[in-house]
């Protein structure tokens, strides 16, 4: 297949240093100069976790969201943006590409509305959770993206939003670029993080499940999907039924993973499919 415009959701667990990160951006650029528009979306976690670490805020997860506090608020919006949505913007653009730095918050591009989490014990028993200022993308205006794109730029958008009353909120890296994937109506997908993709067995590298259908996945949460992949796997599931052609987890410590998938049509990582 042919891909004109994609998402790249970067993790943060695979931005081990910035040799690995000046060989994502590389990767960007060369898939640039192939004809495909990219949207890099990105998280943070372990510079979040630096952040607090530093600030004396704990914070815990929850089925792979961070509960947040006002307090942890201020700092992980610092960090996101001021450390690692800039560093990326910074290596992009001395690829040669003209990064620009976003979050939901810029020209309204997403507007978030505070999640209620419904979490389910080993009985199966669901109780909801208070996040504090989590949320969840309630709306996506393509337009400023669309015009950014079509204009050569491209964009670097970091997982904040701010609801219609101008409350500030955390999103979940993922579930946030599932959302932008959805609404942008890219021909791709791709999810980076530290593995090679869902392992049936975790940490089982052998027992990597190399294509998974919407219909099975609720058969494997509590199982193979725990923790951080909840929300990868969610947000491949909310891509696919919105539109998006393809879903794929790939191992973003591994650079080649992404022109060897685009370029190459190699069949790797896990893909959802329909
Ligand atoms: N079945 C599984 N297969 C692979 N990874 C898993 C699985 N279950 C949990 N994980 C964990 O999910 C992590 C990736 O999620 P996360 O920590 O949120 O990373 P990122 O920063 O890339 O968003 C992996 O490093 C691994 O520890
Ligand atoms: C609500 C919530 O969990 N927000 C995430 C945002 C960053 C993120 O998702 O980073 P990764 O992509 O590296 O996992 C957090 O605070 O860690």
């Amino acid at each position: 297949m042919e891909y004109r415009k994609i998402l790249i959701k970067y993790g943060g667990n695979a931005m081990v240093n910035q040799e690995l990160k000046e060989a994502i951006a590389q990767k960007i650029k060369t898939l640039q100069n192939h004809g495909v528009q990219v949207i890099l979306v990105h998280g943070g976690g372990p510079f979040i976790n630096k952040s607090l670490e530093d600030a004396g805020i704990t914070s815990q997860f929850f089925d792979g969201h961070r509960h947040t506090s006002p307090e942890a608020l201020s700092c992980i919006e610092k960090t996101l943006k001021g450390e690692v949505n800039s560093s990326l913007v910074n290596l992009l653009n001395r690829e040669g590409l003209q990064a620009v730095g976003l979050s939901g918050k810029d020209g309204k591009l997403a507007i978030a509305q505070k999640r209620w989490h419904l979490a389910r014990n080993e009985a199966g028993e669901e109780s909801q959770v208070d996040l504090g200022q989590v949320g969840d993308v309630k709306v996506v205006n393509p337009l400023l993206l669309k015009i950014l794109l079509d204009n050569g730029f491209t964009p670097v958008i970091t997982c904040i939003a701010s609801d219609e009353k101008g409350n500030d909120f955390n999103i979940n890296g993922d579930v946030f670029a599932g959302k932008i994937a959805a609404a942008m109506e890219v021909d791709a997908y791709i999810v980076l993080t530290d593995v090679d993709g869902l392992y049936q067995d975790y940490p089982d590298p052998a027992s990597i499940l190399k294509e998974v259908n919407l219909k099975t996945i609720p058969q494997y949460y509590g199982k193979a999907i725990k923790g951080g992949m909840i929300p990868k796997i969610e947000s491949c599931v909310a891509a696919l039924e919105a539109g998006v052609k393809k879903a794929v987890i790939l191992n973003g410590t591994q650079p080649d993973q992404i022109s060897d998938y685009i370029i190459n049509q190699r069949t790797i990582g896990t893909t959802i499919t329909q």
